[in-house]
């Protein structure tokens, strides 16, 4: 099955398994990684997500052999990409390698981009005489600003992992030996935080970040903490000066 989901602890992680073709997504990919994310989603005890893959690429983006077909099957790739990013849980995307097209807007969806020196992406949808769709083109500019937005759509420059870093896209730059341990430790540490603020200020800093922040919902979380369980646990682990042991409620 492409692609894989598996659980160990609190973290789910999804492997794109497709190395041959550099992980492209065809468009019979694309609700079964909706269908993934909708069982991480039921999973009240997981709390990360990693994206990760086989082979020296991420994810070539989009099945190019298919893309005439893009017009229809485009809204559903921006609806999978919609549905990563409002996954319940912390997602990070593990970027050994290239990262091109639509991949990159899936890898933007994920709340932490950890790449490798290896990394490289570009977006050539221009060159290609494909429109991006609107989440997308707002994403990139919600993330990246506004020019270097223009600069990876409308030049389809390749960029390199430094540059990768210096722009935004990557929140990590590592060396290529030391990505799978720098992704575990992150999984770690956001799989350690209070499940009710995780969740909830994800969820609301990604609304913030589209101009759609709602403050009634925010000050309800907010009072949701407030009376959780998890708030007394974490005062009394810090006045006990041991790690709390969060239940989510
Ligand atoms: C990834 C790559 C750098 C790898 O190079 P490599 O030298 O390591 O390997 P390769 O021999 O080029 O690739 C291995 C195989 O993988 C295939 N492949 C690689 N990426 C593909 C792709 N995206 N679609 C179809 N086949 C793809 C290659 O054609 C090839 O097939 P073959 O063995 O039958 O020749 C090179 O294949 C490449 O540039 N691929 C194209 C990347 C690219 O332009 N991606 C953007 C796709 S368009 C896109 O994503 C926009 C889309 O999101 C928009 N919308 C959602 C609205 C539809």
């Amino acid at each position: 099955m492409n692609p894989r989901l598996h659980f160990q602890d609190r973290v789910a992680t999804i492997t794109l398994q497709r190395p041959t073709v550099a992980n492209r997504l065809a468009p019979d990919d694309l609700p079964v990684l909706i269908e993934c994310i909708a069982c991480v989603n039921q999973r009240e005890d997981v709390r990360v997500l990693v994206l990760r893959s086989e082979g020296r690429h991420f994810c070539s983006g989009y099945d190019i052999s298919q893309i005439e077909n893009s017009q229809s099957e485009g809204s559903s790739f921006g609806e999978m990409v919609d549905v990563v990013e409002q996954c319940r849980a912390v997602t990070i995307a593990a970027i050994q390698g290239g990262v091109y097209g639509g991949a990159t807007d899936l890898a933007l969806a994920c709340d932490f981009r950890v790449g490798s020196m290896a990394a490289d992406m570009f977006m050539p949808a221009a060159r290609l005489g494909l429109h991006f769709y609107a989440s997308g083109l707002e994403r990139y500019v919600s993330r990246l600003g506004l020019d270097t937005a223009k600069r990876l759509f409308l030049t389809c420059e390749r960029l390199d992992a430094e540059q990768m870093k210096a722009c935004g896209f990557l929140t990590h730059l590592v060396a290529h030996t030391e990505l799978d341990e720098t992704v575990a430790s992150l999984a770690g540490t956001l799989g350690a935080m209070a499940p009710l603020p995780l969740s909830g200020m994800k969820k609301h800093l990604n609304l913030i970040a589209c101009g759609r922040q709602d403050r009634e919902a925010i000050a309800r979380d907010v009072q949701r903490s407030v009376e959780s369980e998890d708030l007394r646990e974490g005062g009394l682990a810090w006045r006990e000066k041991r790690t709390p042991l969060f239940k989510g409620r």
